[in-house]
């Protein structure tokens, strides 16, 4: 047998693994490494977070990544050379973190990785009857392995779509492993560039939870603070405090099938960006708002459809006193959360942080329990159903 069979053979027996995870969102601010202890596996999964950093990416690759993400049209040339460049250099910031933790990586067993999402096009979106939902991350794992010396499991999201996903959301999966609580209507909320919610029936039922996505986060916020602040995001909300919200610009923005079209589904940057703000303008007649007002409104535009789907889904399950646990970094945005608050309340707030994982950690958390999952468990049943089909994820990288 090859002996790196063998080793992840024993790495998968192990009673308990040290799985870094990492995830690098449509945010773009930089790579997210999250240094799990994992035990169990499925919903005995026990997860304890060691270590934690987001290492912000430089001007210069956020650049780069710029020119081919999101896009219809790119330059090939570019997201090729940038697929092992990604992968490189998530490799090198996993060596710099781990150094700085005064770790070695022979004492890490593995590493799952997301990669980064240059697009994302469920049928929904690109509707060409012909070809399936589709999703691409880049930054290959075996780069990583390489570099590291420790095995890597990467690209996660073409299994689900082999097996009748999206390709996302898989929060599905380490919400319900970790967050699930017998006796209490939970739903966990991430607001990143796009946020989405998974719901965690009191009874435990794995055949009900599910992920969706509900739609812009942060994304229209932070493109509008570089265009208008020349910052990175709208620091804990003060130019959209500053403003009034219009209800024409709104309105406009809500009027997309999206918002209506049944649980679960996904979306991105692809459809909510800076020309989708610009033609609800030209809608609503809007374009000359004031800075602070734009932002104000597209606040309430993020907050508004978020509610929307909590609302949803608390009159379909029939939901008694839900929770709300948040997490992502647009938990950290007073303006958005408390717009949130306001119109869920009868919904009790919280952060995943009481659960006992930092919230701006939750998603590269996942990717190690997805990792976990795929070398130790396996053994839950979603039942199959659309969107959440029962799956193990995540490619094999050798180091050598
Ligand atoms: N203090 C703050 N005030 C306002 N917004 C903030 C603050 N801190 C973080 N954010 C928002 O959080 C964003 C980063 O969120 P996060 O890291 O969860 O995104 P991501 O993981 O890239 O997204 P996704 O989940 O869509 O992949 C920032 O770009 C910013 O919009
Ligand atoms: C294609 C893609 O990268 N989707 C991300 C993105 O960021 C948030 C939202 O859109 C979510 O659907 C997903 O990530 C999380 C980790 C998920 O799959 O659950």
């Amino acid at each position: 047998m090859n002996q790196q069979i063998q080793h992840l053979y024993d790495i998968a027996r192990k009673p308990e693994r040290r799985i870094i995870g990492l995830m690098s969102g449509t945010s773009l601010d930089g790579l997210d490494i999250a240094l799990c202890r994992i035990k169990g596996s499925g919903s005995t999964t026990a997860v304890v977070l060691e270590q934690f950093a987001t290492v912000p990416y430089d001007d210069d690759f956020k650049a780069e990544i710029r020119t081919i993400f999101a896009k219809r049209d790119i330059n090939f040339e570019r997201l090729c050379l940038l697929n092992p460049y990604i992968g490189r250099l998530h490799g090198q910031l996993i060596l710099d973190c781990l150094h700085t933790w005064a770790i070695e990586p022979s004492e890490i067993d593995v590493v799952a990785s997301h990669g980064q999402t240059v697009y994302h096009a469920p049928k929904s979106q690109h509707r060409h009857d012909k070809f399936p939902n589709a999703t691409l991350q880049i930054g290959d794992g075996d780069h990583i392995a390489a570099l590291t010396g420790v095995i890597t499991l990467s690209d996660f999201r073409q299994k689900h779509i082999a097996l009748g996903g999206e390709g996302a959301p898989l929060a599905v999966y380490g919400d319900y492993f970790m967050f699930s609580k017998a006796g209490q209507n939970r739903i966990l909320l991430n607001m990143g560039g796009i946020a989405n919610f998974t719901y965690l029936p009191a009874d435990g039922d794995a055949s009900k939870v599910f992920t969706t996505d509900t739609g812009p986060g942060n994304t229209l916020l932070d493109a509008y603070a570089r265009r208008l602040l020349n910052q990175p995001y709208d620091a804990d909300g003060r130019l959209a405090a500053s403003g009034q919200v219009n209800e024409l610009l709104l309105d406009a923005l809500k009027t997309n099938p999206f918002f209506n079209a049944p649980f679960p589904k996904t979306t991105g940057p692809e459809v909510f960006n800076v020309p989708y703000v610009e033609e609800a303008q030209q809608r609503s007649r809007t374009r000359d708002l004031p800075a602070a007002n734009l932002m104000a409104t597209l606040v309430q535009f993020s907050a508004d459809t978020i509610a929307h789907a909590i609302r949803r889904v608390i009159n379909e399950a029939e939901m008694s006193n839900p929770h709300v646990y948040m997490s992502g970094g647009g938990m950290h945005n007073p303006v958005l959360t408390g717009a949130i608050q306001k119109l869920l309340p009868d919904c009790a707030f919280g952060v995943t942080n009481d659960l006992g994982i930092n919230g701006d950690a939750k998603e590269a958390v996942l990717f190690a329990v997805l990792a976990n999952e795929s070398l130790a468990g396996g053994t839950t049943s979603f039942g199959n159903r659309q969107g959440v089909p029962t799956v193990s994820m995540g490619k094999v990288s050798f180091p050598k």
